[in-house]
């Protein structure tokens, strides 16, 4: 099944917005596994297990497992999602981008190694950077546009043509690199302007990666009210470490859970068109 319509009926079956973001920090783990990077996959299985209810998707973070050299415990994390909670869209924020024959290898990590449905990458090098990706026609590349953290700026509200990049890079995407309509775009939630142009700009289908509410500070109305379509739907909202450090004691998992269940409920409160 392709990446869309997975979402599509993840979005319905869950009747959630809410991805979670899996970035395993072992100096964060609660007391029980505080500083052991070899307990990543069993903290990050608990809480995908507690948190699946509210989910419309999960997303590991690559280099919070790369960093500890847990690629392993990743693929094993890949495997479990992909078994336990099979209906679930796992999307690999790897944020990859490079020439062609590279990228052929990041979009075999991702796809094969991984087994993800989906996968963040930049835009900046072009259209030549993103084909590589298409040799799985079936899974969706996520291409980031306007990123939550402030030094995106920088370079995406540059000036081009009369108008910021991040739009530039949204109609590229949506209009012309778009070949098996399963692309879609990062924006911030901490960002609900540019959101709202994006999503003007792109229309009603694809799909927005919209990380930023919880840790970053995104307000959650103005996001809901920006970036969903008119089902009210069109967004995976994503929320990590508000979710995976709400408590440090015995009782994270359930912390996690009722976290995932608030933000899950706090976005349904704004989307339109549901009765
Ligand atoms: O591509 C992303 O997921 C991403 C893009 C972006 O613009 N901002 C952003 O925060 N992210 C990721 O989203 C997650 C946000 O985590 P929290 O701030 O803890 O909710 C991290 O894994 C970031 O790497």
């Amino acid at each position: 099944m392709s990446f869309t319509r997975k979402l599509t009926q993840a979005w319905a079956a869950s009747d959630s917005l809410l991805t979670v973001g899996l970035d395993p920090d072992p100096a964060r783990f609660p007391a029980e596994l505080r500083g052991r990077a070899d307990r990543i996959f069993d903290f990050c299985r608990a809480i995908a297990d507690i948190t699946a209810p509210y989910a419309c998707a999960f997303k590991p973070q690559i280099a919070y497992f790369a960093a500890r050299r847990a690629e392993d415990q990743l693929e094993a994390l890949c495997r479990h999602i992909k078994e336990h909670h099979p209906d679930i869209p796992l999307v690999l924020d790897a944020k990859r981008g490079d020439i062609g024959s590279t990228a052929e290898q990041y979009a075999a990590e991702a796809f094969e190694r991984y087994g993800a449905d989906a996968v963040t990458v930049s835009p900046y090098m072009g259209s030549d950077s993103i084909e590589p990706y298409f040799a799985w026609p079936d899974r969706g590349v996520i291409v980031l546009c306007r990123t939550s953290n402030p030094g995106g700026s920088d370079l995406q509200f540059l000036e081009t043509g009369g108008e910021p990049l991040y739009l530039r890079v949204a109609d590229l995407v949506a209009k012309k690199w778009n070949r098996h309509g399963q692309l879609g775009l990062v924006v911030g939630a901490t960002f609900p302007a540019e959101l709202a142009a994006v999503r003007a700009r792109i229309g009603a289908d694809m799909p927005l990666l919209v990380p930023g509410v919880g840790a970053q500070g995104g307000d959650v109305q103005a996001t809901v009210q920006a970036g969903c379509n008119a089902a009210g739907t069109g967004m995976m909202i994503n929320s990590s470490r508000a979710i995976l450090y709400a408590s440090g004691g015995d009782d994270w998992r359930e912390a996690a859970a009722r976290v995932a269940r608030e933000t899950r409920d706090a976005i349904n409160g704004f989307r339109p068109g549901r009765s």
